[in-house]
């Protein structure tokens, strides 16, 4: 079982703002100028528990990434980022972001075999209705990109990986073609990026919106670690699950006697030690400066 219950955000906001939706680790609101504010917090979830142990500038680095990101796929699909001028309670870890229709589907792409798709892929050599060739293991190569997409979850709750089809059934045709067209263009373009850092990209979640006018604007967080799985590629061996690049230390010490904890149980994780905090901190440091280039201030 878990408890990804909405966590009361640690923030303040000024008067005119509405809370909208909390996730494990995103809030979002309503602007005094009916826009969106999106704020990444410094909460990290684990095992589907958010942990009571904030990371400390979690939150301003993957915004950091997801707005380095928003700016080199530009070119390949319009994003629903407005300004980064937000509130002082949020600085630098929040969006103000043009309100969406939203569609109902996780768009899900996956250049290697982990995680659900494995399990999925297990049971039936297929992973959202592609099939796949026989003796993938876990962290294989596909031979392609795949999209697998998911249902959208209820907090708390695990996506429900669809096949296209079904996608199809939800949104229509053309749509579904759409969604798939750029899911795969995003991540290809991103593992491409990512590789020539040092970084598998094994998969990414992305979400997309429409404006009124119909246009297909990439919302949500963009190929932060927390919708997408990196892994060191100098540490690539398929054949097991692969090191998170930046939640491993945070799984070790959890699934270790240390943590008096059984993520079995049902129990609540216990907090994290101050140097499980600080080395975790600095994989997102080092994450976000390896893939940008830039020292995160
Ligand atoms: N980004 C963005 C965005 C946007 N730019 N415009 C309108 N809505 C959203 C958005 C994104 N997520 N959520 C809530 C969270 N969903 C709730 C339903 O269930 C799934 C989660 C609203």
């Amino acid at each position: 079982m878990s408890s990804a219950v909405a966590p009361t955000p640690e923030y303040e906001l000024p008067e005119g703002y509405t809370h909208i939706y909390s996730g494990k680790v995103r809030d979002l609101y309503k602007t005094p100028d009916d826009r969106l504010l999106f704020v990444a917090s410094d909460r990290i979830s684990a095992y589907d528990w958010v942990l009571p142990t904030p990371i400390p500038d979690k939150g301003r680095i993957l915004t950091a990434m997801s707005i380095w990101w928003f700016d080199r796929l530009s070119d390949l699909v319009p994003n629903h980022v407005i300004t980064t001028n937000v509130p002082d309670s949020v600085a630098r870890r929040a969006m103000v972001c043009h309100r969406l229709d939203m569609f109902p589907v996780e768009c899900v792409a996956r250049g290697y075999l982990t995680g659900s798709g494995l399990t999925e892929y297990q049971a039936q050599k297929s992973v959202c209705g592609v099939n796949l060739p026989p003796g993938l293991k876990d962290g294989s190569k596909l031979p392609k990109t795949i999209f697998t997409p998911a249902t959208k979850a209820e907090l708390g709750e695990h996506d429900e990986n669809v096949t296209f089809d079904e996608v199809v059934a939800a949104i229509g045709q053309d749509e579904a073609q759409q969604l798939r067209r750029l899911t795969t263009l995003v991540y290809d373009r991103a593992a491409s990026i990512a590789a020539e850092r040092g970084l598998i990209l094994a998969d990414t979640k992305l979400e997309f919106g429409s404006r009124p006018d119909g246009t297909i604007v990439l919302a949500d967080e963009v190929l932060t670690p927390d919708s997408s799985r990196y892994w060191p590629a100098d540490e690539w061996e398929p054949g097991h699950a692969q090191p998170s690049f930046d939640k491993q230390y945070v799984r070790d010490w959890l699934t270790s006697p240390a943590s008096g904890w059984d993520r079995h149980s049902g129990e609540a994780p216990p907090a994290l030690p101050d140097d499980v905090v600080e080395k975790t901190r600095a994989k997102y440091v080092e994450a976000y400066e390896r893939l940008t280039g830039k020292r995160f201030a």
